[in-house]
């Protein structure tokens, strides 16, 4: 069954477009949505949650539409972007009595849970915390309602890196028993590489890949050759830097013939974001 099912959304700004965004989730995994600062990731995972107007397309959330059964769906879904930056000279304690209401399946066992675990302080103000401690108290609250969706942009971006591991292994104890599903909008491609099962990668607006993560770093080849060689592969290239040695590349795997004698490794996933970023530049290393 699919958590989440994507097709065609298309939005217009003046100066961006998101161009028939289509990607799918299967129950039970986590997948990583990454993408360059502006590629569309906030709008994409805000025209999911219904949270803008999108012009055309669709989004079906464990099977059922959200446009149709939004208001039940959202009892279902756990979502967070950043930190909490709204009532902050409340305390904590009485937001949370606020929002807690809205749920029917909220749990104080598993928020207290929570709390104690991102060492939150009920009786703090939202003002006084810091950066990472408001994205701490926004995931406590999407993961004390029983989502079976958890929807969050940018999650461990504000984290520490001790804070952010930590929410990594939460991801991972969610998925176990496959009624959670995760899908997590971030730059950080380490996170990525411990704990997506699948990746979704955007860029301007449009889908260029969504797969198993495997299979992501498979579809390209990361190039080393001497300055000799770059000119049988240039062509094809998506982008590639020289240096004093030659260069050094990415390429679909598809449009590389390996016999060619050029040296080919598998990507990592920040090799794959730093030359897909550069397409159609040259970057001089
Ligand atoms: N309300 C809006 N009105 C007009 N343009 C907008 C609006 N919201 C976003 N945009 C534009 O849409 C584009 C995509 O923005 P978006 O926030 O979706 O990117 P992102 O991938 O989440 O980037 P980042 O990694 O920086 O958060 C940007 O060019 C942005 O300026």
């Amino acid at each position: 069954m699919l958590a989440l099912d994507i097709r065609n959304l298309n939005k217009k700004y003046p100066s961006f477009e998101l161009k028939d965004v289509s990607f799918q989730l299967e129950k039970g995994y986590i997948m990583g949505f990454i993408g360059v600062n502006g590629a569309g990731k906030t709008t994409t995972i805000k025209s999911i949650l219904n949270m803008t107007h999108i012009d055309s397309g669709e989004v079906h959330i464990l099977g059922r539409n959200m446009n149709e059964h939004e208001l039940e769906l959202k009892q279902d879904i756990g979502f967070a972007f950043g930190g909490i930056d709204f009532y902050t000279r409340s305390k904590i304690k009485t937001l949370t009595e606020t929002i807690k209401k809205f749920y029917r399946n909220w749990d104080d066992e598993t928020y207290t849970y929570y709390l104690r675990r991102f060492k939150l302080d009920e009786n703090k103000k939202i003002a006084d915390l810091s950066t990472g401690m408001k994205v701490k108290y926004s995931l406590a609250l999407a993961l004390s309602h029983g989502a079976k969706l958890l929807i969050l942009d940018e999650p461990t971006s504000g984290l520490d890196p001790a804070s952010r591991d930590d929410l990594l292994d939460i991801f991972q104890e969610l998925i176990v028993g496959g009624e959670v599903s995760i899908l997590f909008s971030t730059h950080i491609t380490s996170d990525l590489e411990k704990c997506a099962d699948y990746i979704t990668f955007i860029a301007n607006g449009e889908i260029i890949l969504s797969c198993e993560k495997e299979e992501f770093k498979e579809s390209y080849l990361l190039l080393n050759g001497s300055a000799s060689e770059l000119d049988q592969v240039k062509d094809q290239m998506i982008a590639y830097k020289t240096n004093s040695f030659g260069f050094t590349g990415l390429i679909q795997a598809s449009d590389f013939d390996p016999s060619c004698g050029i040296k080919s490794a598998t990507p990592s996933l920040e090799d794959v974001l730093i030359y897909y970023t550069k397409k159609g530049e040259q970057i001089h290393g």
